[in-house]
């Protein structure tokens, strides 16, 4: 019988069971909460007159519609969606008891930075979220993906998913990254290789020399954006870099119990003989610092390129999707990417907004100016941790020397449920994951960079390859 993959093995670890059809019930570990998305599921509750069947299962926080600007109660929250959201978690978690990094509280932030951060994510768990970019929790060889808001309730109702088995699909890194380039890079460049359907119905795993010389955050990063390749789940192999990043954090195993999880999660590899449905290996020397020029994080292009032409594109859906993408952006096909002006930037997001993040975009700005072009950059931590962190490495100071704005975590500009926007026309370079049409505000351009690239932008007021960047 041939090997398992990692995947088969966290699958098979939470099996409940499973019918002639394929369709099955799995166990969860982790349920991670926010304000978007669960108050349905917890009106569902009361309604039934249900009860969470494990309380300790959940944990939640509020990101989506929080201000990055200090605020003290849900109260000073101007939008009425966004303040109800807020509250109502609040009155929720209390009610049902469940543990919440509310206002105030050091802990909020993204739920997928929080949660990783805490400990609360540790190897081999089934973790869920209603949001797509649950799949981040995967860098720490987790089944982790996004649910919808029905099976939120049925979660905190049961602790088990609905679910069908995924196939397996392995995209290796193979080699080393050159200098400039990130794991934001290699996700940017792998998408662009694969399309945003190409990991669709899979659950990838990312291996090779190149993804386990990454860290943790970079390995977040990468699995972040595996619904941008259309694969709700993505997952990193356990090895020390995962063990050490886990251990001491406030929710993971202690003392004897620390021996004995450290010891099962070394099994969480996928085995040698292990059979994969899609294989596929990318060389680390050919991925170059990316830049998205469209409304899809597959219109992606190495910065020093220039940007394609929908005439050489046979496939017609793509070429009118390219020919679409033109016209929104207000660029022309041919022009150097170095060529396209920034109007605002945005470093944060779920993506990008961990301490290495924060350390990047800094190593750029430091001695440097933003642009006069450059109307506001906002950077933006992943939560409270990371912004006391880098507070105490000095980064803030950095930044606001620089000419950025210093924020409070939340989801921010990433996407435009809270007051930081872009206006209609502008141009973002963003550490975000996410470039349709309107994601960051109305009739908004974003453009998809590593932190590194979008402070090299914010200084320079256009793309500029991080590479060329001399000493300040
Ligand atoms: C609001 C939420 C449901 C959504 C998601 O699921 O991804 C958001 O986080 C996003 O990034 O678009
Ligand atoms: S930071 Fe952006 S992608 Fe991440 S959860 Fe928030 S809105 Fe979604």
């Amino acid at each position: 019988m041939a090997g398992k993959t990692l995947y088969d093995k966290l699958w098979n670890a939470h099996l409940v069971t499973e019918r002639e059809d394929g369709s099955a019930l799995i166990y969860i570990d982790r349920q991670i909460i926010h304000e978007v998305t669960s108050p349905q599921a917890f009106e569902g509750l009361r309604m039934a007159g249900r009860k969470p069947w494990r309380i300790n299962a959940s944990v939640a926080t509020i990101d989506h519609n929080v201000p990055t600007t200090p605020f003290k109660s849900a109260a000073e929250i101007e939008d009425e969606t966004s303040r109800i959201q807020v509250q109502t978690l609040q009155d929720n978690t209390k009610e049902f008891g469940i543990t919440e990094f509310g206002i105030g509280d050091v802990r909020q932030g993204i739920v997928h930075v929080m949660a990783p951060e805490q400990g609360a994510v540790v190897p081999g768990m089934t973790v869920v979220c209603g949001d797509s970019h649950t799949s981040t929790n995967g860098a720490l060889a987790c089944l982790a993906h996004g649910i919808g808001t029905s099976e939120v309730e049925h979660v905190l109702a049961t602790q088990t998913l609905v679910a069908k088995k995924m196939k397996n699909m392995r995209v290796s890194v193979e080699g080393d990254l050159g200098p400039g380039v990130t794991a934001k890079d290699v996700v940017l460049h792998i998408i662009g290789v694969i399309g945003t359907a190409g990991g669709t119905g899979y659950a990838l795993e990312f291996a090779g020399s190149a993804i386990r010389g990454l860290s943790m955050e970079g390995r977040m990063t990468i699995c972040n954006m595996s619904i941008e390749a259309g694969a709700r789940a993505g997952m990193v192999a356990v090895d020390d870099v995962t063990i050490d990043y886990v251990k001491g954090r406030p929710f993971a195993p202690k003392e004897a119990d620390w021996d004995k999880a450290a010891a099962y999660w070394r099994t969480l590899v996928s085995d040698a003989d292990a059979v994969f449905d899609e294989d596929i290996t990318i060389n680390a020397a050919d991925i170059r610092p990316q830049v998205s020029w469209g409304t899809s994080p597959e219109m992606v292009i190495s910065v020093d390129a220039n940007l394609p032409d929908p005439a050489t594109e046979s496939d017609e859906v793509k070429r009118s999707g390219m020919l679409r993408a033109y016209e929104y952006m207000g660029l022309k096909p041919g022009m150097p990417v170095t060529d396209i002006k920034v109007d605002r930037v945005f470093i944060g997001s779920c993506t990008n907004s961990r301490i290495e993040d924060l350390r990047a975009a800094a190593e750029v700005a430091k001695g440097r100016h933003k642009a006069d072009s450059v109307k506001q950059v906002l950077v933006v931590p992943g939560s409270g941790l990371v912004k006391q962190q880098a507070e105490k490495e000095g980064l803030d100071k950095i930044f606001v020397e620089a000419g950025f704005e210093w924020r409070e975590p939340g989801c921010s500009m990433c996407l435009a449920m809270n007051p930081d926007r872009l206006e209609a026309g502008e141009h973002c370079a963003s550490t975000s994951n996410r470039n349709f049409e309107g994601r960051q505000g109305n009739g908004g351009r974003t453009h998809l960079v590593s932190p590194a690239m979008a402070a090299a932008a914010a200084v320079a007021g256009h793309f500029v390859d991080i590479r060329e960047l001399g000493q300040a």
